[in-house]
Formats: structure tokens, C-alpha cells, sequence
């Protein structure tokens, strides 16, 4: 980085980081918000969650008392369900299964108990390093929030940093937290990019979401071959096309 605040990638200079709060004067957190998100948190009135926000807001404080005393009745939804179905959830087979069935849902949402900081540990280092850091193909899985049912695929995540980067498994960890809720692939997309801004102010964040949906694959339309593919760019990704080419380039690279 030079003295005025820029950054420098191969001895040329990138343009002014519009997301960070180090390296711009002109940082406005309006940037990097969800489009749709509500301003004012909500609060949610379903048992155990009467503190927390809603999901889909950037909130990272949703911490039920525990996700275990969540379990009675999840049970007992579960067992309705088999019962709607015209099975009888008292023979052998199922009488497990409302509870395993909950404690598998618990576990496809778990993102909702965890908060970025908690994830982030402080694995934030000072460094005067600002080429591209591009983490590419994390495998992610994560719930449709019309169907219930998952989604699947990877995600490539790149950033330029402006004298601080993130613990590499840090960015991994951070397509967990959104992974793991109920989801739509560009919320979850725009999530991403907007938490590893949070955590280290870079110069720009770029992610690409290639995802299967069982929804198109499983019901419905039934096309089984489809991918989605969904990006957010941030700051010089979206502001300068180089950039943003090289990290596309590095992406599709075997
Ligand atoms: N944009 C977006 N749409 C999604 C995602 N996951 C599921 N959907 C879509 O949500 C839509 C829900 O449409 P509806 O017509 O209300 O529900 P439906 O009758 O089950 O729709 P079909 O899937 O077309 O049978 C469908 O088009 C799904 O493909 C996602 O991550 N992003």
C-alpha cells in the first residue's frame, strides 16, 4: 500500500479501495449492504428465538439459549409430518426419526449460531501484501428457503487486500455460517462478499456460487443438469474489469 492510502498490484496502481475504512475516506457500510435488508432489525417471536433477528437480516448475533432445547418440538413437528404422510411414526422403523430428522435440521441451520466474529477468532494479520488472494471451490451445502430441500455446490472467494489478511480456512468457515440457513444462492452470495469485507476492509471481494438445486432437480421443473451460477463483486472487482477478469480467469483455471 503507498503512503496516500492506495494499493498496488505488479507495480501499477488500483484505484482508491471504496470498501475500506483504512485505505478510503469514501467508505460508506451503504456499499456493502444487502439490497432488501431491513434497516431496523426484527425480532422474531418463535420459541427461542424472541431476542434474535431475523435470518435474513446481516445480524451475526442469533444465539437461541441452545439449539438442544429446540429439540422437543421439532420432535414432535417431525412426528406430525409422518403422521400427515399416512405413515405410523410408532413402528419400528420410524420411532427414531422425528428426533434424528430434527437433529439433522438443526444441523443443516447451524450457521444460525454462529456469529462472524466468533468464527474469525482474530486470525486477521497485519501484512503488506495486496495481490489477489482467491480461495477458490469450498464445497457448500445449504437448504432452499421455498422447498426445504438443499442445495449444493462451490464457492470461489477472492480478495485484494489492503494491509490486512484473513486465516485462510477463515473464509471457508465463513461460507459455513451463511451455508448452513435457510437460503436463496444470491442472499447467501451477497452475505459472503459483504463478511469478508467486515473482516478485513480489503480493497474489493469478489465470490462466485456455481449450485445444484434439488428443488429444480428432485420436483418441479426436474432439470437435473442445471447450475446456477450467481456473483457479487465488490469495490475495484466491480469497479475495474482487470481485476475482476484476473480473478475470473483464476476461477476457471484448472
Ligand atoms: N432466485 C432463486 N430462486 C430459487 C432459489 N431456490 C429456489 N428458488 C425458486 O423459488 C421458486 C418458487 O416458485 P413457486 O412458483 O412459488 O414454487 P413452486 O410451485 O414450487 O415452483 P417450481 O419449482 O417452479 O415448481 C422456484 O422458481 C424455485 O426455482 C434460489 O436460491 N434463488
Amino acid at each position: 500500500m503507498t503512503t496516500n492510502g492506495e494499493c498496488r498490484t505488479n507495480g501499477t496502481r488500483r484505484p482508491k479501495p471504496l470498501l475500506s475504512r483504512s485505505c478510503s475516506e469514501n467508505y460508506e457500510i451503504n456499499d456493502v449492504d444487502v439490497p432488501g435488508t431491513p434497516k431496523t432489525p426484527r425480532t422474531s417471536t418463535t420459541p427461542g428465538h424472541e431476542k434474535c433477528t431475523f435470518h435474513h437480516d446481516l445480524e451475526l448475533d442469533h444465539n437461541p439459549p441452545t439449539r438442544e432445547a429446540m429439540l422437543p418440538e421439532m420432535s414432535r413437528s417431525y412426528r406430525l409430518l409422518l403422521e400427515s404422510l399416512g405413515e405410523n411414526p410408532d413402528r419400528p422403523g420410524l420411532l427414531k426419526t422425528p428426533e434424528r430428522a430434527a437433529k439433522a435440521m438443526l444441523f443443516f441451520t447451524k450457521g444460525y449460531d454462529q456469529s462472524l466474529e466468533e468464527v474469525l477468532n482474530d486470525a486477521i494479520f497485519d501484512e503488506d501484501h495486496d495481490e489477489m488472494v482467491v480461495v477458490k471451490d469450498i464445497e457448500m451445502f445449504s437448504m432452499c428457503e421455498h422447498h426445504l430441500v438443499p442445495f449444493y455446490g462451490k464457492v470461489s472467494i477472492g480478495y485484494l487486500p489492503c494491509g490486512k489478511i484473513l486465516g485462510l480456512s477463515k473464509l471457508a468457515r465463513i461460507v459455513e455460517i451463511y451455508s448452513r440457513r435457510l437460503q436463496v444462492q444470491e442472499r447467501l452470495t451477497k452475505q459472503i462478499a459483504v463478511a469478508v469485507t467486515k473482516a478485513v476492509q480489503p480493497a474489493g471481494v469478489a465470490v462466485v456460487v456455481e449450485g445444484v438445486h434439488m428443488c429444480m432437480v428432485m420436483r418441479g421443473v426436474q432439470k437435473i443438469n442445471s447450475k446456477t451460477v450467481t456473483s457479487t463483486m465488490l469495490g475495484v472487482f466491480r469497479d475495474d474489469p482487470k481485476t475482476r477478469e484476473e480473478f475470473l480467469n483464476l476461477v476457471h483455471s484448472k
